[in-house]
C-alpha cells in the first residue's frame, strides 16, 4: 500500500520521517470520537466524519493538527497553577493520544516539570482528588491467586513494557500507596514522548498492599485500600505471581520496570528476579546511570581524572548505593582496582557516615562494601570536612541538606566543586541551583533531579542540568523493546551512561550543563538507544534476528508517529469496484 510520507519537525533540532498510515479502523461512529487511540479531534477530514457516521457529531470546521495544537497551548498557558495543568494534560491524554504526544514532545521542556517531577509528585499526593478516569491496572494483596485473570482483562495483548510500582517510596515523598499511580502513568508518558515507544505498548501497575500512611488512609478520597501495607509472605507471593503472571500473558520478553518501592524491597527483588526475567529497577539502576554520566561529563570541567576524584554521598539508598556501584564498575575500569576505589567512596545514611564498626549495629548487605574503617561521625558538615569530596551527591530527600557553609567549603577546596542534588520533587532537593552557584562564587558543577531554572551569577547565565533518571529509562526501554533484550545488565547501563555522556559538547558544559538540553531528548534517547542497541548485540544480549543492518533507520521506522492516520482507504483499495466503474462506460 503506497504511503503519503511527509516530515514533521519534533523539538528544536528532531525531524523525522512520518508516515501517513491508512486503515480503515474497526470501530466507527461515536464511539472512535470516543476512543483517544483513534480520536482525531476537529482533524477528521470531511470524508473521515462520512465515512465513519460522525457527519454532525462534530462542529462543521475542518482544523488540521497544528490549529488543534495551538488550541491545546492556549488553554495550557491559560492556567495559573501546575495541578490545574497536570489535570488539563491528563484530559487531553484521554481525549486524544496524538494531539497530547505531538504537544508533549514538541514542549518537553515546558511540559515536562508538569506530567513529570515536580508536579507529578504534587498530583500523587492529591491523586484522589486529581483522579478522573483510570488508566493502567490495579491489582491488590486480595487478587492473589488471580493476577493473571487481571492482566487477562487489558484490552491489549502486544504490550511490551510494564513499569510497575506499590507506591512505598514515591519520589522522596514516602508511603503513598495507590496515590503513587501517578509515577508509572508518568514514567509511560515519557516512554512515548522522549524516546517515541508506542504507548499501546506500555502498561501502568499499581500493586496495592495497603499504606501506612494513616492520613491517606484516612482521606475520603482515597483511591486504595484503606490497611496497613502487607509484607512478608504474601506480598512475595503476590510479587511471584505478578512476574509469572506477566510472562504468561504478555511473554517472556515485556519488559518490568519497577518504579519507587521502598528501599528493602526495591533491592531484594531487583536480586531475585533480575538473572530470569526482563526487568530493572530504575531508582537503582536509571538513577546510576544518569548520575554516572553527569560525573563523566563533569571531568572536562575540572580536569580531574574520574579514578582521582572523592565522592561524598549523602544517602546510601536505592538512588546512591545504585550510583555507587556503577561508579565502581567506571573507575575500575580506568585500571585502578577495587580495593582503592572503593576508598574514595564515601556513604551517609540516616545513621551517619557508614563506618565498619556502628555503635548502632549491623548494616545492610547492600552498603557494606561501602562500609569504612573509620570512626563514627554524624554531622554532616564536619564529614564534608573530613572527607573533602571533589563531587558530593544527595540522594537522601533531606531538603537543604547542602547548607551555604557546606557548599562554600566545597569551594574552598576545589576549582570547581561539582554538586548533585538528585532528590525529588523540588522541595526535597538537598539546595537550590541559586544557592550551589551563589555560595561557590559560580564555580559549582552542578544537576538536581528535578529542574531549576537558569541562574544569572555575575553576569554569567548557567543552566543547570537535570540529573534525572528520565535521560535514561525511556531509551533504554526503546532498546529493550526494539532489540529484544531480554536481562537488563549493568553493563548495559554502563553503555547507556558512557552514551549520555558522550553528548555533550563544549557549548553545553559552558553553558554550565553536564546534560544535552531537554529539548533534545527524542534525539538523546535515540542516540542512547542505538548505542545499547549496538552493545547488546556486540554481547550477544539482543535476541532479535537478523541484526538490523542500519539499526538507527530501523529505530527511526519502529517510533511512534504523532501524526494521525488516514482512515479513507485509497481507490487502488477496491480494484472490483473500479473495474466495474470503467466497463459500464
Ligand atoms: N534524580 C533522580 O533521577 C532520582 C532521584 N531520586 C531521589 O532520591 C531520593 C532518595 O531515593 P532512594 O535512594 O530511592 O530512597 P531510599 O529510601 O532507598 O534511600 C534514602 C537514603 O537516605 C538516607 N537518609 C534518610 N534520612 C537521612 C538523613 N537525615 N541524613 C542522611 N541520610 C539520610 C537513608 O538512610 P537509611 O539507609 O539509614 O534509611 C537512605 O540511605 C528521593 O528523593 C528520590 O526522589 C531517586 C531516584 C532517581
Ligand atoms: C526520578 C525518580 O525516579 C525518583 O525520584 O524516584
Ligand atoms: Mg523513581
Amino acid at each position: 500500500m503506497a504511503n503519503d510520507v511527509h516530515q514533521i519537525k519534533l523539538g528544536n533540532s528532531v525531524s523525522f520521517n512520518k508516515e501517513v498510515k491508512i486503515g480503515r479502523p474497526k470501530v466507527r461512529g461515536i464511539d472512535i470520537m470516543r476512543d483517544p487511540i483513534l480520536n482525531k479531534g476537529m482533524a477528521f477530514t470531511l470524508e473521515e466524519r462520512q465515512l465513519l457516521g460522525i457527519h454532525g457529531l462534530l462542529p462543521p470546521a475542518l482544523m488540521d493538527q497544528d490549529a488543534e495544537v495551538f488550541q491545546v497551548m492556549q488553554n495550557f498557558y491559560r492556567w495559573n497553577d501546575d495541578l490545574d495543568r497536570f489535570i488539563f494534560l491528563m484530559c487531553l491524554q484521554d481525549r486524544s493520544e496524538k494531539l497530547f504526544y505531538r504537544v508533549v514532545t514538541e514542549n518537553i521542556e515546558q511540559m515536562m516539570p508538569i506530567i513529570y517531577t515536580p508536579t507529578v509528585g504534587l498530583a500523587c499526593q492529591k491523586y484522589g482528588m486529581v483522579f478522573r478516569k483510570p488508566r493502567g491496572i490495579y491489582i491488590t494483596i486480595h487478587d492473589i491467586g488471580h493476577v493473571y485473570d487481571i492482566l487477562c482483562n487489558w484490552p491489549i495483548d502486544d504490550v511490551k513494557a510494564i513499569v510497575v510500582t506499590d507506591g512505598e517510596r514515591i519520589l522522596g515523598l514516602g508511603d503513598l500507596g495507590a496515590y503513587g499511580m501517578g509515577i508509572p502513568i508518568g514514567k509511560l508518558s515519557l516512554y512515548t514522548a522522549c524516546a517515541g515507544v508506542q504507548p499501546h505498548h506500555c502498561l501502568p501497575i499499581m500493586i496495592d498492599v495497603g499504606t501506612n500512611s494513616e492520613n491517606i488512609r484516612n482521606d475520603p478520597l482515597y483511591i486504595g485500600l484503606r490497611q496497613p501495607r502487607e509484607a512478608g509472605e504474601n506480598y512475595n507471593n503476590l510479587i511471584d505471581e505478578f512476574m509469572c503472571a506477566v510472562v504468561r500473558r504478555f511473554g517472556k520478553n515485556c519488559l518490568i520496570q519497577f518504579e519507587d518501592f521502598g528501599n528493602q524491597n526495591a533491592f531484594r527483588l531487583l536480586e531475585n528476579y533480575r538473572d530470569r526475567y526482563c526487568t530493572f529497577n530504575d531508582d537503582i539502576q536509571g538513577t546510576a546511570a544518569v548520575a554516572v554520566a553527569g560525573i563523566l561529563s563533569s571531568l572536562l570541567i575540572t580536569k580531574i581524572p574520574l579514578e582521582k576524584n572523592v565522592f561524598l554521598f549523602l544517602g546510601a539508598g536505592e538512588a546512591s548505593i545504585g550510583i555507587a556501584r556503577l561508579l565502581v564498575q567506571a573507575i575500575t575500569k580506568t585500571g585502578q582496582g577495587l580495593e582503592q576505589t572503593l576508598k574514595q567512596i564515601w556513604l551517609i545514611d540516616s545513621k551517619g557516615l557508614l563506618v565498619k564498626n556502628r555503635p548502632s549495629g549491623g548494616i545492610e548487605e547492600e552498603k557494606l562494601m561501602f562500609a569504612k574503617d573509620h570512626p563514627p561521625m554524624e554531622n554532616l558538615e564536619a564529614i564534608v570536612e573530613s572527607v573533602k569530596p571533589t563531587t558530593i551527591i544527595g540522594a537522601a530527600a533531606v531538603s537543604g541538606a547542602f547548607t551555604e557553609r557546606i557548599l562554600a567549603f566545597l569551594a574552598k577546596i576545589n576549582k570547581r566543586p561539582v554538586v548533585f542534588a538528585l532528590s525529588n520533587p523540588t522541595s526535597k532537593a538537598e539546595c537550590t541551583a541559586e544557592l550551589a552557584y551563589t555560595a561557590t562564587e559560580g564555580r559549582a558543577v552542578f544537576a538536581s533531579g528535578s529542574p531549576f531554572p537558569a541562574v544569572t551569577y555575575k553576569g554569567q547565565t548557567l543552566h543547570p542540568g537535570q540529573g534525572n533518571n528520565a535521560y535514561i529509562f525511556p531509551g533504554m526501554a526503546l532498546a529493550i523493546i526494539f532489540a529484544d533484550i531480554r536481562r537488563v545488565t549493568e553493563n548495559l547501563f554502563l553503555a547507556a551512561a558512557e552514551s549520555l555522556a558522550k553528548m555533550v559538547t563544549n557549548q553545553h558544559l559552558s553553558e554550565g550543563r553536564l546534560y544535552p538540553p531537554l529539548s533534545t531528548i527524542r534525539q538523546v534517547s535515540l542516540n542512547l538507544a542505538e548505542a545499547v542497541i549496538t552493545f547488546a548485540y556486540e554481547h550477544n544480549l539482543a535476541f532479535r534476528y537478523p541484526r538490523p543492518s542500519d539499526i538507527r533507520s530501523s529505530l527511526k521506522e519502529f517510533i511512534f508517529s504523532t501524526d494521525y492516520d488516514s482512515y479513507i482507504p485509497p481507490v487502488y483499495d477496491w480494484p472490483d469496484y473500479a473495474h466495474h466503474h470503467s466497463s459500464k462506460k
